[in-house]
């Protein structure tokens, strides 16, 4: 297929495209895709964005000769210029993308000319990091961007094929001298390993580009039954119930563990997963246990239900504030508070954290309990409960949020107050008060 037919199919497949954005560095693969976007879309359609990573001393002249290219072909043009945090390929892909993404908006497609001998590199470089099924699906065909997608139509081609392209088409391009140092890992592999896989076996990048697809589908099932399975285990505040887990098979456990965590953002590592198992999926796991899974999270056990957590919520040392006690939403520091109903009019009440060892009676209950059975009586989790907020009218306690009134509550009005803690991410599944 040559690599206009490629594109005139993409039209095809997606006639509410409003714009087509390229993104252009100006190699041999992009600027294939350049001039047959041309030649496939009105050109009124097309936007060229062109990264300048300031890495090289002639990024200047690159962004030079893009410009001056899209002019020719009356292609609109954007050049940005960043400044990623180093030299990594990690970060100037980052820049890379955080500047396609300040470019690309709702309704556009971002095009990109990967092809199958990118395809083949990443695969084997993910094969040797020792990836799994998801990694192994190396570069998607199409993915969602922001609020568009990014499409790559020359995924099954060769580099050789959109070479011999250029060279009909008389072409010109420019040559990135970074891409012959063999020190980056996928150089490595581009100028070292792939020609020594393609003297024993010459179809090989195809076939490897096979493979990828091949993981792709096997992942996509994988997170159709992790859907599933997800589904019938998730509980209060996207908890898992481990008891139900537990009855999976041990591959399925670890394949729904890992989709929840990404579901919330996050990413589950191998070792995670293990300390998981051996700390948190036993009989009884401790009250307080968590594991830490990344700089930034851990999940947290509780009455069999695992919970993925931020890895501190703030603590306060002490904490005062004076309350109108009107309808509304107040942030605080360590939660919110939701005031719903009639408005008090009994002056203005005091907020302050829970220090320990506080007894109250709870309106309507009779009798003195404590504080903490309270909260363990709600199924509220100890993260949780450490920061929990108490109403005080002067020195007397009035209210606790999302747990009880007191009997030296004024009960003439008609208040609900909600405690929502500080790294839930949906409603709070105790009953308000
Ligand atoms: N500086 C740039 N400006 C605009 N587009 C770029 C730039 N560099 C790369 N691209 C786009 O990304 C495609 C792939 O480029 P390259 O193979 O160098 O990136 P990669 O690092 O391997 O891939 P990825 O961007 O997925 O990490 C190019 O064909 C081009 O469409």
């Amino acid at each position: 297929m040559s690599p206009v037919v490629a594109l005139q199919a993409l039209a095809k497949a997606n006639p509410d495209i409003r714009r087509w954005v390229i993104a252009y560095s100006g190699g041999l693969d992009s600027e294939v895709l350049l001039s047959a976007a041309t030649q496939a879309f009105p050109v009124s359609t097309l936007l060229a964005i062109h990264v300048n990573h300031q890495l090289q001393e002639n990024a200047a002249g690159w962004s030079e000769h893009c410009r001056k290219r899209c002019a020719e072909l009356n292609v609109a043009f954007v050049s940005v210029s960043v400044s990623p945090l180093s030299s990594s390929e990690l970060d100037a892909r980052n820049a890379r993308y955080q500047a396609f993404a300040d470019h690309v908006y709702e309704g556009d497609v971002l095009l990109m000319a990967h092809h199958a001998d990118d395809q083949a590199e990443t695969l084997l470089y993910r094969l040797v990091r020792g990836a799994g099924v998801r990694g192994l699906a190396a570069i998607p065909f199409e993915r969602s961007f922001c609020s568009s997608k990014i499409i790559r139509p020359f995924l099954s081609m060769s580099r050789k094929a959109l070479e011999a392209w250029a060279y009909e088409q008389r072409l010109t391009w420019v040559d990135d001298p970074s891409n012959k140092q063999d020190d980056y890992a996928r150089n490595y592999i581009r100028l070292r390993v792939l020609p020594e896989l393609q003297k024993r076996w010459p179809q090989v990048v195809g076939r490897l580009a096979k493979t990828a697809s091949y993981m792709s589908e096997a992942d996509k099932v994988l997170v159709e039954v992790a859907q599933g399975d997800l589904q019938t285990l998730l509980g209060k505040c996207e908890s898992i119930d481990v008891l139900s887990l537990l009855r999976l098979s041990i591959p399925r456990q670890h394949n729904v563990l890992r989709y929840w965590v990404k579901q919330q953002g996050g990413e589950l590592d191998e070792s995670s997963l293990q300390t998981i198992r051996k700390q948190l999926l036993c009989e009884r796991p401790s009250s307080s246990a968590y594991v830490q899974i990344s700089k930034t999270h851990r999940i947290g056990c509780y009455r069999q239900n695992l919970f993925y957590l931020p890895l501190s919520l703030p603590s306060i040392e002490v904490f005062e504030r004076q309350l109108d006690l009107v309808a509304g939403t107040y942030a605080l520091e360590t939660g919110i508070l939701t005031v719903e109903g009639e408005s008090l009019d009994i002056g203005s009440v005091k907020l302050v954290y829970r220090q320990g060892g506080e007894r109250l009676r709870p309106l309507g209950r009779g009798g003195s309990v404590s504080l903490k059975q309270l909260l363990q009586e709600k199924g509220i989790p100890p993260w949780w409960r450490e920061n929990w907020p108490l109403l005080m009218m002067d020195t007397t306690l009035v209210a606790v949020p999302s747990v009880c009134f007191t009997d030296n509550w004024p009960n003439e009005c008609n208040l609900r107050l909600i405690w929502h803690p500080f790294g839930l991410s949906e409603e709070p599944f105790f009953a308000t008060v």
